[in-house]
């Protein structure tokens, strides 16, 4: 049978030069022009299929996933850096299940981030403040609410207004992550015997990248692994996610190692994502003034002014759930998802899939496909709140978390941060175009490439709505 259909390969290399440096989502929506939904180029030996639409991979990934749920085995940043050890690189198998298991226990299910909220609130407040005094820096506000509200969470540590260390490593290892699982290969995952070659050899810069993203990983693991281990030891952890898994028995290094790095692995996978909506959020009230304030009627209809919002108040708040839900699938902080690797030969609609396949969901097409949203490059929470007698469109989750058995565990927890932040934003600030000599400032509405994608620096106005909301945000911090 034929492999699905795609550009033509050339000898020994096939489509290595076809793939582009850079956000290939864009490339691989194009070529679906020519080629259709499933398609398949050739890099260096390995088979690689691109899923242009839900239906496919809805097919592939989630009613096979039996068949597609491993992950590539990726030299760089798995081997060298050591992302192998994390549960969102890790290889399909009994330890893959068990840790999916504790990271599922903990935070799998609304019901149970309900009695995390009071964590977040508080950060949440303090983010608010942060706002208050220095809104300018609002991007790096974003970074901190969420390293803040997942630390608190796996490791019951309370980051510091400024300069905190935990956060500092934890940027610098996440920026390797997203630039060496993205989908333009690096030549010694396709090649991996290059990995053997001395670092003065020519082409050989991904030594350097190994280096210093392995000694950010490890630092990012184990500081705040070590920090909980002596406060159990000395009686004195607050209640989080590693010091329930650390417990009061003794542990095997085996244990150690699979609680250590479950707990990196929820501040691993959560930070970077959470933060490029926090970015999103402000891009977006910035681009539609009219979203924004029918947001604020409704917050102000159902909390009023005395108060600032909390989770009680999620479920008569229809309009901010879209808000947060058409803003994940606007943007597609994650355009390709995470690479899904075939454990069989496979036959699907007439095309051979070989065994160890990669597999890369366009999420970012399947998220912009004017079939199943109309106008899908305009912002509209509409979509999924609609009026009277009217039906929403098409569920986006898949799109936005991914399929299978490595969908995104961290669902219930993204929305819940991001809900936090934007309806307690919105209920004390107006965010608006930056003025520069008298006129506003276009923000761009660029993004940056690799796994996790973030919109380009940009800036914006970012006022509190009234002299009351200044007065609430202070209180709310008091209390
Ligand atoms: C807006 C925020 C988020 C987005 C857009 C997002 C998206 C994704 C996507 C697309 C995947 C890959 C799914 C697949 O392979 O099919 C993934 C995996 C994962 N996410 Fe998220 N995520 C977000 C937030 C979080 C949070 C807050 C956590 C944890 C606190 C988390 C934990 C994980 C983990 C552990 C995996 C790996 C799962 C596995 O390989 O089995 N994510 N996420």
């Amino acid at each position: 049978l034929p492999f699905p259909p795609g550009p033509k390969p050339v000898p020994i290399i096939g489509n290595f030069l076809d793939v582009p440096d850079e956000k290939s989502w864009e490339t691989f929506s194009k070529w679906r022009k020519q080629y259709g939904d499933i398609i398949s180029i050739e890099v260096l030996g390995r088979r690689i299929v691109i899923l242009n639409s839900s239906k496919h991979a809805i097919e592939l990934l989630e009613k096979r996933s039996l068949k597609s749920s491993n992950r590539p085995n990726f030299v760089l940043a798995g081997e060298m850096i050591g992302w192998k050890n994390t549960l969102v690189i890790s290889q399909y198998g009994d330890r893959f299940k068990e840790f999916r298991k504790k990271v599922h226990r903990v935070i799998g299910t609304r019901s149970i981030l309900e009695t995390y909220y009071h964590h977040v609130e508080r950060q949440g407040y303090r983010f608010l403040k942060r706002l208050l005094d220095a809104p300018e820096d609002f991007a790096d506000h974003v970074r901190w609410m969420a390293g803040a509200i997942i630390l608190v969470i796996s490791h019951g540590y309370e980051v510091q207004d400024e300069g905190d260390p935990y956060l500092a490593t934890a940027e610098d290892a996440l920026s390797y992550f997203s630039l060496t699982t993205s989908a333009e290969p690096f030549l010694v995952d396709t090649l991996p015997f290059l990995r053997y070659l001395p670092s003065w050899f020519p082409g050989t810069s991904f030594h350097k990248i190994a280096k210093d993203g392995h000694r950010a990983l490890e630092e990012m693991a184990s500081k705040p692994y070590e920090a909980v281990k002596a406060q159990v030891a000395e009686g004195r952890a607050l209640p989080s996610f590693t010091a329930e898994l650390i417990g009061a028995k003794t542990l095997s290094p085996e244990e150690e190692h699979v609680i250590k790095w479950a707990g990196h692995t929820l501040f691993g996978a959560g930070s970077d994502t959470t933060v490029s909506a926090g970015k999103v959020f402000f891009l977006l009230m910035t681009l539609y003034p009219e979203v924004q304030s029918k947001a604020q009627t409704e917050i102000d209809a159902v909390v009023g002014l005395e108060r600032l919002p909390t989770i009680q108040d999620r479920e008569q708040l229809p309009y901010i759930n879209a808000l947060t839900v058409e803003l994940l699938r606007w943007f597609t902080i994650a355009p390709l998802g995470i690479t899904h690797v075939t454990t069989v030969d496979d036959v699907y609609e007439g095309y051979f899939i070989p065994k160890g396949s990669y597999i890369f969901p366009n999420m970012w097409q399947m998220m912009h496909d004017p079939d199943v949203y109309p106008d899908p490059f305009l912002f509209k929470p509409e979509r999924f709140a609609p009026g009277e007698g009217q039906e929403p469109e098409a569920d986006p989750h898949n799109g936005i978390f991914g399929f299978g058995r490595r969908q995104c565990p961290g669902i219930a927890f993204a929305e819940m941060a991001v809900f936090a932040q934007v309806s307690m934003v919105l209920a004390v600030f107006n965010i608006s175009k930056a003025i520069d000599d008298g006129k506003e400032i276009e923000p761009s509405q660029g993004r940056t490439t690799g796994t996790i994608s973030h919109p380009l620096p940009f800036r914006c106005s970012i006022k509190p709505r009234s002299q009351k909301a200044v007065g609430l945000i202070q209180e709310e911090l008091v209390h």
